[in-house]
This record gives structure tokens, sequence and C-alpha cells, in this order.
């Protein structure tokens, strides 16, 4: 239900909105003229007075850290960012009433603003708990929760504002925010090649991922274009934002496929209030983490070369997909006990001089099972501070005695030796002997654990695996479950020192469990975007590395490209995440129902069996096929000089092989059209025609996407349903087919 002024006409409370704009704006521009001094006072002012404000929004960051803080940030640093607020200081209002409280009208924007002597709120961040009603609640009676605890209310109305470049330009009072003209509007008018944040229409599903749980991990199962990456981005704003207090943005990771998607959603996150967390790909994440530089065998190679054999051809003895199992891990596991028990076995008593320090079947114990819990060099770094610990008390125990010896050595000596010469011989012995063994002692005691560790080397974690990769014998005791053929087969293939992304989830894993993760790298949240891409074993291995499971993980299965070597159900990762509640989004929001059509009836033909994807309401062309029996540049030039006219600025063309995408690109270049090949390095700027090969599009959106198919055609094999609809799914407004015909598309 939606009240729309009629046209010409305008909404009753217009000039009061306008007002009320001007009166934010001016306030902005007053306390931006403040001294910092100034600023640091009404910060403070506010801080103490927030009790007043609490039910609308006390989330310790709230209070600690954003009571205007993100504001007053800007002021003094951002003059950029403050005229970006400035321009659209909120974009919504709710009129609210807490029960037992006045009524309300809360304006909703990108930060918090409190008026430092009424303590009125001006501006009501959108992750503030009071929020929550403008996004969750229908009109009417509600309730919403601040940190556990539930309020209840009243929700008169929803109004959204179209502000631009600082001035109100329509009003619009709703109920739902689904299929509101706002989204309607956000989804027509977007033509930028990038992501861009969507506070403003966030709608009720995703909305409850976003704010699900924060201490618990959570799996998305999302239809393509449902918003998986924009709600994990705003997932992360909205943990800063309530978990502030307890994390730093440098404790969370987001792993993104590859630095193009890491470009493509760079500019979102600052957007969004968030700086400093750590975005990342596995591969480069695992190398700093390790310290290992690895020269990795591209995986899109691996999948070009599976995608020109026959897929069904593929050995029973898959190692990429062995790798990624949590067998391997089993594997592992027996491989670093081994070595444990190797290491066991080289504690032997710990002796300074012919004293006894320490019996050597107790710091076993200590490394085997008191310190169980860390990974084994750490315990090496315990035991000896405990033997330093030990040897620090019993030294002085040891010289106490041994000097009371000599001394009684001595009297004895003093008063029983009836022969001066003796006599004074024997005291000098005694004495030299005192005096030789004492500091001996002491220096030993200084020294005695570090010698005694210098047994335990320490282990470089790369040559740790390659010999696990190598060692015949080895391999025989730690992988029985592997046929005599299927060790040799293993054997054979690590014959040449090669590194793959598979292997990246083994090293970090013996890293973990050999040496430990370091503090810098050790995250305490994880967000993986296309988590479909990863095996089990690389999260668990993560999971495990990291002591956390507080991992956001979003993914499509129909978009799973890489099955041959990673995740083809969410099951096994829920028995791996216990705690995870799991979501699924089936809404598209990139994609027009006439191109939708054409993606869902590639869905059907895939094994995973997903519900088809429900585009939001919002028509467009009929995608076209265009009939070429070859490569042509001159039909693709017109195609793209139609699109360009018709206004669209991101325009791709998508090739199934990373080949098909090098050669046509260069003709077309040599056509004059202005190409750009996307390469995993590529800078996502300018408006030129972008070629891109399926597998690099994954995750990116196009206003107009042509995919043509000449000497690779697309077959009904898994991967290439996949490749197919990952191509069709980019496209946001329109979409042309160009081949010899439509069965190249799997379309007849
Ligand atoms: N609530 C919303 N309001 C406005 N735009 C939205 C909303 N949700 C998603 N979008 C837009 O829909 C498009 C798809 O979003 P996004 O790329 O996050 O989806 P995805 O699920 O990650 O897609 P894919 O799996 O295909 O990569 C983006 O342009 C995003 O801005």
């Amino acid at each position: 239900m939606e009240e729309t002024t009629p046209a010409g006409q305008q909404h009753p409370e217009f000039q009061k909105e306008v007002d009320r704009l001007e009166y934010t704006k001016n306030y902005m521009d007053e306390i931006l003229h403040e001294s910092q001094a100034g600023i640091k006072a009404a910060q403070e002012k506010i801080r103490q007075s927030m009790a007043n404000v609490e039910y609308i929004d006390s989330s310790d960051s709230f209070i600690n850290i954003l009571t205007n803080s993100r504001f007053f940030e800007l002021a003094q640093n951002q003059k950029e960012g403050l005229e970006a607020v400035k321009k659209k200081p909120y974009f919504a209002r709710i009129h609210f009433q807490r029960t037992g409280e006045q009524e309300e009208l809360l304006y909703i924007g990108k930060i918090s603003l409190f008026h430092r002597e009424t303590f009125e709120p001006i501006i009501v961040d959108w992750r503030s708990p009071v929020a929550n009603v403008y996004y969750d609640g229908r009109l009417g009676e509600i309730t919403y929760d601040v940190r556990g605890e539930e309020y209840s209310g009243h929700l008169f109305a929803k109004r959204q504002y179209k502000i631009e470049e600082g001035t109100l330009l329509d009003i619009r009072d709703v109920d739902l925010t689904t299929n509101d003209e706002l989204l309607q509007e956000a989804l027509a008018g977007k033509a930028d090649v990038r992501l861009t944040e969507i506070v403003a229409t966030i709608q009720k599903e995703q909305n409850e991922i976003i704010r699900a749980h924060l201490r618990q991990p959570i799996l998305v199962q999302g239809a393509a274009g449902s918003g998986k990456t924009t709600i994990a981005l705003h997932r992360i704003s909205y943990f800063l934002y309530t978990m502030g207090e307890h994390f730093n943005a440098e404790q969370l990771m987001i792993i993104a496929p590859n630095n193009l998607f890491i470009e493509y959603i760079g500019e979102v996150l600052p957007e969004l209030g968030v700086e400093r967390i750590c975005q990342t790909t596995y591969a480069d994440y695992v190398q700093k983490a390790t310290g290992i530089k690895l020269k990795l065998q591209n995986p899109n190679e691996l999948l070009e070369q599976i995608l020109n054999e026959e897929a069904s051809s593929n050995p029973k003895f898959n190692i990429t997909k062995i790798k990624g199992s949590l067998l391997y891990k089993e594997i592992l596991d027996r491989y670093v006990k081994m070595h444990e028990h190797q290491l066991a076995e080289l504690f032997e008593d710990v002796y300074i001089e012919k004293y006894r320090i320490m019996l050597g079947s107790h710091l076993k114990k200590l490394f085997l099972i008191e310190f169980a819990y860390m990974p084994i060099e750490k315990r090496l770094e315990r035991i000896k501070k405990v033997i330093q610990t030990e040897v620090k008390r019993k030294s002085k125990a040891v010289l106490t005695s041994l000097n009371s010896r000599y001394e009684e050595y001595i009297g004895k000596a003093l008063d029983g030796i009836r022969d001066a010469d003796k006599r004074r011989e024997t005291v000098t012995k005694f004495i030299d002997e005192r005096d030789e063994r004492i500091p001996k002692i002491k220096a030993e005691s200084k020294s005695v654990a570090t010698t005694y560790m210098k047994r335990f080397e320490k282990v470089k974690i790369k040559s740790v695996y390659r010999t696990f990769l190598t060692d015949r014998m080895m391999l025989r005791e730690l992988a029985p479950e592997w046929t005599f053929e299927e060790q040799e087969l293993f054997l054979q293939a690590h014959s040449k020192e090669k590194w793959t992304v598979e292997d990246l989830a083994a090293l970090f894993y013996l890293h973990a469990r050999i040496k430990g993760v370091a503090d810098k790298w050790k995250m305490r949240v994880v967000f993986v975007d296309e988590v479909q891409d990863y095996s089990l074993f690389q999260l668990v291995a993560l999971k495990i590395g990291l002591e956390t499971d507080m991992f956001t993980m979003v993914g499509d299965l129909a978009q799973g490209i890489h099955s041959y070597r990673s995740l083809t159900e969410w099951e096994s990762v829920l028995e791996q995440f216990p705690r995870a509640n799991y979501f699924t989004l089936q809404k598209s929001y990139r994609t027009t129902i006439e191109i939708m059509e054409v993606a869902n009836k590639i869905l059907t033909k895939m094994d995973e069996q997903l519900p088809l994807v429900e585009p939001v309401v919002r028509h467009g062309n009929e995608p076209t096929f265009i009939q070429s029996e070859e490569f042509n540049p001159k039909v693709i030039n017109d195609i793209y000089s139609t699109l360009k006219a018709k206004g669209h600025q991101s325009i791709a063309l998508i090739f199934k092989s990373s080949s098909e995408a090098t050669d046509y690109a260069k003709k077309l270049g040599e056509f004059n059209v202005e190409v750009e090949l996307l390469t995993e390095n590529s800078e996502l700027a300018g408006s030129k025609l972008l070629v891109v090969p399926s597998h690099l599009a994954k995750g990116l959106e196009f206003d107009a996407v042509i995919i043509a198919a000449f000497d690779t055609p697309y077959y009904d094999t898994v991967i290439d349903r996949k490749l197919l609809y990952v191509a069709l799914t980019r496209a946001m407004h329109e979409l042309y087919l160009v081949g010899p015909n439509k069965s190249v598309f799997l379309l007849e």
C-alpha cells in the first residue's frame, strides 16, 4: 500500500519537510564552525546525557563511539564525507511512539546526530535498534530489540525522502518497503560498474540477515542478484556499529574471489563508514598469515583446462577434490600427530651440572596432554618458560645447598685437620672448587632452557608439507584409506614442485597446528562471499586456525563454477558450523523479469534443483538473439552502439573462455571499437566495452550484457550450465545473445 502524491500536486507537508531539511543542514553547519574543543565538549555532554535517549539506541558503540562521533570525525577529518552527508542527511522518517512515551518523528540517515543542548535526535543511524522498525515493521503495533531487551510501540507512519544535492525533491508515505517506488528507482537508475550502498531500500528479508545474531555464524543461499554481496557489506557496517566496542575493524576480514572483485566492492565500505577492514583473497591471506610465498597455478587455468576436456573424463581419484575434503584434513591430522610424537621422544630430564631439575616425562606430559590445545611451537615456547621458571626456583636451592655444603666441608677441614699445610691445602681446594662450580651453575641456569630447547628445531611449513606430498613410506602409513594405486597417483602428481589453490588450506592448517596464527593475522570475524567456490577444508582450516566460528558466508550453489573442487551442498558446511543460522534469498533485485526468465530456464537444467529466482517486478526489453555464424566485429559493434545510444554505461561482452575473450577483444580493437579486456588486475573504470571471460564476471553486474559464443559453445554439462547462468544474470537491464543458433546457449 503506498500513498503517492498525485502528479503536479505537492505533499501537504512538503514545506514543513523543506524547513526540517534546512534546519538539519544549518545545524550541521553550526557544528562545523565550532572549535575543536567545543566539539569535544559537546560530544562529552551528549555522551553523559545519553540516558535520556537510551531507548532509541543504547548499543555500546552508539553511546561510546557514535554519539555523534562519526559526524564529528567527519567534521574534523573528512570534508568530502561530510559534504556527502550534508547533501543527503537522511532518507526516511518514522513516526513512532514507544509504549508509555511521547510520539516522535525520527529521521533515519547514515550517521547519527543529536542536538547538543536539547539532546533531540536530529538524525538516527540506520544501524541503530530503533531504525529496525523502518526496515522490519509494518505500520501499527510493533516490537523491537535493544540489547536483548524487547521494546514495544506503535508505528504510525513511514516516510521516504528523495533528497539530491541537499534539496528535497519528493516525499512518499509508505507502508511496506517492498516494491516501493524508491526501490524501483534505485534499481532502474543504477549505471555504475560498482556496487552501491542500499541503506534506504534494504528489504525486510535482507534486513533480517544484516542484523542476524552477530556472534553466531550465518550461511546464506541467495539467488543471483539477491543482494548477497551488498548484504555482507552492510552486515560488516552493522557489526562494527553494534560491536565496535569489542572488535577492531582490523580484526574483521572479508574474503573475496579475486582482486577485481575486491576493487568492485572497495568503494562501498567507506560509504558505509567502514575503514581498515582486511579485504583479501584466500590465497593472499594464507600467504601473508603463514609468511609462505608461493607461485600458485592460476585456478582459472585449471577451470579452462577442465572446460576443454570432457567433464566426465575426470578421474575417479580426483586429487583436487580430495585436497578440499575433511578426509584430507584427517590425514594431515595424523601427520601432525606423527610430528608431535617424534618431538615428544626428545624430552629428557633437565639437568644443571649434575642436578636434575625436571623430569623429561613431566615435560612430555605437558607437551602431549596439558598444552595439547596449543599449536606445537607455542607449546614448546611455553615449556621453555616452564623450564626457566623451574630452573630459577631450583637453582637458588641448589646454590644455597651447595654453599652450605662447602661451608660445612671447609668448617670440618678447619676443625678436623691437624696438619696446618694439609689443612690449608684442603680448605683452598674446597674454596677453589666452590668458586669454580658456583658461577658455572649460575651461568648454566641462565642458559639451560635455551640449550635444552635446541633439540626442537623450528620447522618450515612449506617443506614439512612438501615432505608429506612426496614421502612414499609416510603416505602409506598416513593414508590407509587410499589404495596403493591412489597413493602412487598422489605421489606422481607431486613429483614436480607445483602449487595450486587446493594446497592453501593444507598449508594454512599445518601452519595453524604447528606454529599458530600470529595475532596480527588472527581475524576474529570473517565474511566470505561466493562461499560456494571454497572447499569444506578451506573453511574449516580457517575456522580452526582463527579459533572462531563467527563467519558470515554468502553464496549461490547455482553459480558454483568451481564445483569440481568446491562445495556442491550446504549440509556439510552447516555440520561444521553447528551454531550457524541458515537463510535463503529468492528475489533478484538486479535483473528484469524478461532476463530472469531466460536465466531460470538454465537454472531448471541444473542438478541442484534450486527454486526459480523471483525477479522484483521490473520489466525491460525481451532478451534479443542475433544470429551470426561466426564472430563479426561489426555485429558486436552495432549492438554496442545501440546500447550506448540508449544511455547504458556499463556494457559487457561475455565469452565462455579467456582465450576467446582475448582473441575477440583484439579483433574488436582492430575494428576500432573501444574495448577493455577484463583481467583479475583490471581497474573497473572507464566507459569502454568490457570484454569478460565468464568466470571473471562472477559477482559483477552491468547495465547491459552481450553474451557471444562461437568457437566454444555452452554444453549441457555441470560447469557450462553454471557459467552460462552466471553470464546471464550479470545483466541489469538488457541482454543480447550472439551466436550461430540458440542451442549454443542451451536454449533450444
Ligand atoms: N534492497 C535493495 N535495494 C536496492 N538495490 C538492491 C537491493 N538489494 C540488492 N540491490 C541491488 O541488486 C544488485 C545485486 O546485488 P548483489 O550484487 O549484492 O547481489 P548478489 O546476490 O551478490 O549477486 P550475485 O550472486 O549474482 O553476485 C546490486 O546492484 C544491488 O545494489
